[in-house]
């Protein structure tokens, strides 16, 4: 059925429509000349798990803040569920299309306070708000008496975790990582890998991660989108890819980069 404005409603869409169309999207550079990211599409279902992976500067968390309007496009097309995400206003985009970045800031909130925040600007109830902020905490593993501490009272890991509870305290239908397990030690990143696997056919979210990590990246993935030099080199099955090949070709690039520098 088709709704006022001719287009599906994301209840009736089926799920092989896709959740997120990337047409020929290219980024201009705002500092210098060229692009960040040159001609790219590709196309999701909901629920997919897909892995980006590339070199240090390929264009990964330009390509993140694309999907959530951080940056916008130079040209081409990026529709979710049909609509053009340039006619949804930012802040509704983003209730819908969360990133977390590598570097998670709490802006002065204790982390109960910053769980619970973006709940109580959409209005929860405090009841609702108390339920997902004690849920999403046991999920992550984040210690009851953290509750009260600050940004300063935690650890880089640490405050990546509290950002990632509260991106998914919102559950978000699109949720974009950058680096999650940068600052985590490898018990702690193993566990987010596996609970994020969980997490994406659960609450029918689709997660987007940058990983230098490519074992993890591996583990995670349903797709991998990988990047070079702000193209995309292939966007295919993750059982599909040749993983071995690929961890080769990453270390003799930056055998190659170390020797140029
Ligand atoms: N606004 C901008 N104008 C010009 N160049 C930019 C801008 N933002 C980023 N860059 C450059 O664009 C390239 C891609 O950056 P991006 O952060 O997307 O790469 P990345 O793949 O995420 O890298 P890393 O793995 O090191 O985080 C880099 O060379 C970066 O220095």
């Amino acid at each position: 059925m088709l709704g006022q404005s001719g287009q599906l409603s994301p209840l009736e869409m089926s799920p092989e429509i896709p959740q997120l169309k990337v047409s020929q999207v290219s980024l201009a550079a705002t500092v210098g000349m060229g692009f960040l990211l040159q001609d790219i599409s590709f196309e999701v279902l909901a629920g997919e798990r897909i892995a980006i992976v590339g070199p240090s500067g390929a264009g990964k968390t330009s390509l993140l803040r694309l999907l959530n309007r951080l940056n916008e496009a130079s040209s081409g097309k990026i529709l979710l569920e049909n609509q053009d995400i340039r006619e949804i206003a930012p802040t509704q985009l983003r209730q819908q299309v969360t990133l977390v970045l590598q570097e998670a800031k709490l802006l002065g909130m204790t982390v109960q306070e910053a769980i619970s925040y973006p709940l109580l600007l959409r209005g929860f109830p405090a009841a609702q708000i108390k339920e997902r902020l004690i849920y999403w905490m046991e999920r992550l593993h984040i210690p009851e008496d953290w509750q009260n501490r600050t940004e300063i009272q935690l650890s880089a890991g640490q405050r990546q975790l509290v950002a990632i509870a509260r991106a998914l305290a919102i559950q978000p239908k699109i949720l974009l990582l950058d680096e999650p397990t940068s600052a985590l030690d490898s018990g702690r990143a193993s566990y987010l890998i596996q609970l994020l696997t969980q997490i994406a056919p659960e609450f029918g979210t689709t997660i987007f991660m940058v990983n230098h990590q490519l074992e993890l990246a591996e583990e995670f993935s349903t797709k991998v989108l990988h990047l070079q030099q702000g193209k995309l080199v292939e966007f295919t099955a993750s059982e599909k890819l040749d993983w071995k090949q690929l961890r080769q070709s990453f270390i003799e690039l930056e055998q190659q980069e170390a020797e140029e520098w």
